[in-house]
């Protein structure tokens, strides 16, 4: 059984309806280690989550990338949307950005079952290895760095609105993509175009090739 691992009940209204079959959300609340791109964090997310559930693994990490603040919130997203709020956030880019306030979601799943494949490497960048370093996370248990992992990312591109729509969770009233706001949209209408229906399609189908 494979286990959509998040404690966000958007994320698993969206995965469940697009995988579907044998999936069920693992509600555990993996570490986050702090580095600049979503890849570093899910699979570090993905190798702990598998070693406590002992069966197949997909981590979803996810983020609003604003163009004019040099991708900020990004990994922060969440922490942003819990400390600021989207209004916040919206109005931020509102008074400091020209129109049009060009954004993207992006998505990276990392899928672990402690077993072999070509695994993608580590987007390990300069300064998360020194970060890294600084913090001695080199002892980073050497059994759960050899753990491989496969990394799927999606993105869609879009603009910052005032909030419009009530559907989906998150920064959703505030991007708008081709006219409509992820919130006026249904789940399936998202997946079709979002990030995580990109990551997700992506992850569909070398997934299928493998239980092949
Ligand atoms: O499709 C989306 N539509 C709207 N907002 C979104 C989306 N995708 C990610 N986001 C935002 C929500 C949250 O502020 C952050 C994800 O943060 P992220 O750390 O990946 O997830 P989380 O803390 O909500 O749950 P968990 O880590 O348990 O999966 O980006």
């Amino acid at each position: 059984m494979l286990r959509y691992v998040t404690t966000n009940p958007g994320k698993v209204a969206e995965a469940l309806q697009y995988l579907q079959g044998d999936v069920e959300q693992l509600d555990y609340d993996y570490t986050e280690v702090q580095a600049s791109d979503l890849g570093t964090i899910a699979a570090h997310g993905a190798r702990e989550a598998y070693r406590y559930a002992d069966e197949p693994v997909l981590v979803d990490d996810a983020g609003l990338f604003i163009d004019g603040f040099d991708g900020f919130p990004g990994p922060y997203s969440s922490y942003a949307e819990d400390t600021l709020g989207i209004e916040t956030v919206y109005r931020l880019a509102e008074g400091e950005l020209d129109e049009p306030r060009r954004a993207s979601f992006r998505c990276v799943l990392a899928y672990c079952d402690g077993e072999g494949f070509e695994a993608s490497p580590d987007p390990v960048d300069r300064d998360d290895r020194t970060a890294a370093a600084a913090r001695g996370a080199e002892q980073d248990a050497s059994e759960t760095r050899a753990l491989p992992v496969k990394l799927f990312e999606g993105r869609v591109r879009g603009r910052l609105v005032p909030p419009r729509g009530d559907g989906g969770f998150g920064y959703d009233p505030i991007f708008e993509h081709e006219g409509t706001t992820f919130a006026e949209m249904d789940s399936e209408e998202k997946n079709a175009i979002s990030h995580r229906g990109r990551a997700l399609a992506k992850f569909g189908e070398w997934f299928q090739t493998r239980t092949e």
